[in-house]
């Protein structure tokens, strides 16, 4: 398959969807879909709420949606998803939502056909488990958590 070919995913709009554009790249090269509100929301500060998307999905096998905020909502408003990056199944057949968090200090007032968050389709690599006694050495054994040095240049 080329590159830029598209994955075919099944999308089916309900009820309070009717009517809203499908989630859309916005430019030829976007690694997400920006997808819309469903309904109109205002979130307080410090509040979270899933707002729906008015979407269902079918995502094939071997894939999954991420879903990811945007950083003009985040730099501008403090408004993000605090499960980034939320996890669409391959076998969801619910409402796709977006859960977003304020973490500004003023309300942050969603609008129906607002662009909330953005989509991303991703392959899944799925592990199987081989359990072992021992496992190989390397240089880094179990050094981590800042083992190779600071953030600041000395
Ligand atoms: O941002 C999100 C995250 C999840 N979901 C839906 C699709 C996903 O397939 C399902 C389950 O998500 P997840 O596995 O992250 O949640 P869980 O808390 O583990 O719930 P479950 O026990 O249903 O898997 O909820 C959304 O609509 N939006
Ligand atoms: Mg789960």
């Amino acid at each position: 398959m080329n590159l830029y070919d598209k994955v075919p995913v099944r999308v089916k709009r309900l009820p309070h969807g009717e009517g809203l554009d499908l989630p859309a790249y916005a430019t030829d090269g976007a690694a997400g879909m920006d997808v819309l509100a469903a309904e109109d929301v205002s979130l307080a500060p410090g509040a979270r709420y899933a707002v729906a998307t008015g979407l269902a999905v079918a995502i094939p096998e071997g894939y999954e949606i991420q879903v990811r905020p945007r950083s003009g909502l985040a730099l501008k408003h403090g408004i993000s998803v605090p499960n980034t990056p939320g996890t669409i199944d391959s076998d969801y057949r619910g409402e796709v939502k977006v859960i977003m968090i304020n973490h500004g200090d003023a309300p942050f007032a969603i609008a129906r056909g607002d662009r909330i968050a953005q989509l991303v389709l991703a392959p899944v690599v799925r592990a199987g488990w081989e359990e072992v006694a021992d496992l190989d050495d390397t240089p880094r054994g179990a050094g981590g958590f800042g083992s190779t040095g600071g953030h600041a240049k000395l």
